[in-house]
């Protein structure tokens, strides 16, 4: 069970026309229980707030069975099962994701697996892709050997997710389906304690040699931690959804 009853609703939209909807992806390295979908509670209290809780698009967060107990390839089988089932279920017509930590590692994922990749179901990822729009990558693992370069250390959760760290298609050697035209938001804070701007430079110099469209937003949005709980994030999160 990939853990689609732990998906949680945040907001149902009751707007007429197109069904718009952001699916939070939390962080937490594939191993740490203390992260879940309630990583976005205060996310999605700020974007109700500052839109006066007329927010056009619905809010959801999805689950993911974790690490040490499963491993890669189960986390992405889990997030793309539980949003073909959730965008059936609510009748999405535009999906836009957004990721933290490794939830931005699980949103790169979803833009550049092979389609015969044979550990997902071909019809769930080509439904996801269908719907797929924006992709808000925040304070995101992209490189497990760049990271592993970095910070040696973090070998300790890498070993626990990955039984070897060339079963992770590098971005840089990948490219994103062709299916897809997203619009990638690339962002980062200066604050971060755990990661520098070291993997977002390097995702966005992959990006650059796609010629893929991205934007940038770095700004004090506080520690690892406080990103996904953050105003200004919340912020530019509906002003980029407005556009
Ligand atoms: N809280 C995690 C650590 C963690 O989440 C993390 C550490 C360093 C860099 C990125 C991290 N999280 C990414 O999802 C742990 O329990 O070890």
């Amino acid at each position: 069970m990939a853990k689609f009853d732990q998906t949680v609703t945040f907001r149902k939209a009751e707007v007429p026309g197109p069904h718009r909807a952001i699916v939070f992806i939390h962080g937490g390295a594939w191993i740490d229980p203390s992260n879940t979908p309630h990583d976005f509670d205060q996310l999605s209290k700020h974007l109700l707030d500052i839109s006066n809780s007329q927010l056009p698009f619905s809010l959801y967060a999805v689950e993911y069975r974790l690490s040490p107990e499963y491993q890669h390839p189960i986390h992405i089988q889990d997030v793309i099962d539980n949003l073909a089932q959730l965008i059936q279920q609510e009748q999405i017509d535009e999906l836009n994701l957004l990721g933290h930590s490794v939830g931005a590692t699980l949103c790169w994922q979803i833009l550049s697996l092979d389609s015969s990749i044979d550990f997902v179901e071909p019809s769930q990822l080509q439904l996801v892709r269908s719907k797929l729009k924006r992709c808000y990558l925040t304070d995101g693992i992209y490189s497990l050997k760049e990271l592993l370069k970095e910070y040696p250390s973090y070998d300790y959760f890498v070993s626990k997710a990955f039984s070897k760290v060339d079963d992770y298609d590098d971005p840089r050697g990948s490219e994103i389906d062709s299916s897809l035209s997203p619009v990638i938001y690339v962002i980062h804070s200066y604050q971060d304690e755990l990661l520098s701007l070291r993997q977002s430079n390097y995702f966005c110099a992959v990006l650059q040699e796609l010629q893929q469209p991205y934007q940038v937003y770095l700004d004090d949005l506080g520690k690892h931690n406080d990103v996904y709980e953050n105003l200004k994030l919340a912020q530019y999160v509906l002003y980029t959804m407005m556009r």
